[in-house]
């Protein structure tokens, strides 16, 4: 079947959406496909129901049937697997490959989340350091290790890379990831059916604890007190605790003091929104991934746009990828920029004097280095005051700071807007290149995309 759909669309298209569809079976008369989560099977349903069903036929269905499950995070991998971890420090590949056999004890894990795959900027060092610490000694370094932030900044991935790190060095070791609502939701169950055993048992016997979203223990006072014991249980053991949460524990009201006290015990620390730089190389990093070549600047005007959530980045480049391939046209800004345009406002897009410059610079066929330097000859001033008039127009830069920009001073650029404005709307030239150059800048420009 998958034949079919691969001689049906692009290349780009095929690994983008189906390399990683899981088949989940036949259930009730339907084909069930597995996709990576809700956007995927939104998209889905949209765009591929038909080729799907029109490939079942060409199996010889009389009345194809096909429905789309979202995958339980543990079974979400990479979108096109990626090279093997290589292995952790201090031994080499053959003792590696003498060493036992993997244990199911990354089952829990989410296998995208590792340290090779952790992009390390400003905003998550001090965490990324501290895991690292933990992750090479074990229940020694901190302990617990709390980390809090915002959501979609990395604090699972960074849980996950410690217990990748550890069960590639113990595969005998045992480790345990869990929500604190599914902690929560166990504990009900093993007091509905008289399991306590078994649920102390379970929680007791690990030797990494991975505890997600732990401000959610707030108001709950048997889950709390249960809690406590795990933890205790563990701490005492000398095995390793890994608590994140979207607050420090100061701020998680109605927790009980003997719980927020032991969870200050070990290192608490932060992560931060990415700034742009890391932005830009988390997008990289899931581009290589996936194998799609984009260009830099298409990966900047993504990374301009989502700046608070890496999730919501990730998304963002999906879209691009998507509408690019479904519209059959190479990646650009403007392509970026209307793929977007539905989740983030046209007017959200935020231009930078380098785009702004570029933009002029290819207009003109001119290196953009020409456009800031000191020729004074008409083709280049004219280029350079378009630019600077556009500068101001689409960004939030000052007089002086875009006189810097070109090397200049703050009453050049008052000239040179000046001169632009007067020549709009005689010189016909100009103002084609000023509109169209604005419309680009926009993301309006549409380039005949079919949406
Ligand atoms: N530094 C990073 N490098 C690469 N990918 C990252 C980085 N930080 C986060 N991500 C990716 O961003 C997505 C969201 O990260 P994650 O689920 O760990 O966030 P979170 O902080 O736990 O959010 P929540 O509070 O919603 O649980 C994941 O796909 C993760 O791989």
């Amino acid at each position: 079947m998958l034949g079919y759909v691969r001689r049906n669309i692009s290349e780009v298209e095929y690994h983008t959406w189906f390399a990683p569809v899981k088949n989940l079976g036949v259930q009730e008369g339907s084909l069930v496909l597995g996709v990576r989560n809700s956007f995927a099977q939104e998209w889905f349903r949209k765009h591929y129901l038909e080729l799907l069903e029109d490939a079942l036929r060409s199996l010889g269905a009389e009345h194809p049937q096909v429905s789309f499950q979202v995958l339980p995070a543990q079974q979400e991998a990479m979108l096109l697997p990626s090279d093997p971890p290589p292995p952790p420090p201090g031994r080499t590949q053959s003792e590696r490959s003498q060493a036992a056999p993997p244990a199911d004890n990354r089952k829990s894990l989410n296998p995208k989340y590792t340290f090779e795959n952790f992009v390390v900027g400003p905003n998550n060092n001090l965490a990324h350091a501290a895991a690292l610490a933990v992750a090479e000694s074990p229940g020694k370094a901190y302990n617990p290790l709390f980390i809090y932030g915002d959501v979609g900044l990395g604090k699972t991935h960074l849980m996950h890379a410690v217990g990748h790190y550890m069960a590639e060095r113990f595969p005998e070791k045992r480790i345990e990831y869990v929500s604190t609502e599914s902690f929560t939701n166990d504990l009900i169950n093993a007091i509905r059916d008289d399991k306590m055993t078994q649920f102390r048992n379970r929680y007791r016997s690990v030797d990494l604890l991975l505890v997600d979203d732990i401000q959610f223990l707030a108001g709950k006072e048997r889950t709390q007190e249960e809690f406590f014991h795990t933890f205790n249980a563990l701490y005492e053991n000398h095995k390793q605790i890994i608590l994140s949460s979207d607050r420090p524990p100061k701020d998680i009201q109605t927790l009980e003091s003997r719980l927020r006290s032991r969870f200050e015990w070990g290192l608490i620390t932060d992560i931060q929104s990415p700034e742009f730089e890391t932005r830009v190389a988390i997008l990289k990093m899931n581009a290589e991934h996936n194998r799609i070549d984009i260009p830099q600047e298409v990966l900047e005007l993504i990374a301009r746009q989502v700046t608070a959530n890496i999730r919501e980045l990730e998304g963002a480049l999906m879209r691009v990828v998507a509408f690019a391939s479904l519209n059959n046209v190479p990646f650009s800004r403007a392509v970026a920029a209307k793929a977007l345009s539905n989740v983030f406002a046209p007017q959200e897009v935020k231009v930078e004097m380098i785009d702004v410059l570029r933009q002029v610079a290819s207009h003109y066929n001119m290196p953009p280095d020409v456009i800031r330097g000191s020729g004074r000859v008409r083709e280049v001033v004219v280029p350079r005051q378009v630019a600077q008039y556009l500068i101001r127009e689409l960004t939030d830069h000052s007089l002086p700071e875009i006189g810097q920009f070109f090397g200049r001073d703050h009453s050049t650029v008052m000239h040179a807007i000046s001169k632009v404005t007067e020549a709009l709307g005689k010189d016909v030239e100009l103002t084609g290149a000023v509109n169209t150059l604005r419309r680009k800048m926009q993301g309006l420009e549409d380039e005949g995309l079919d949406t």
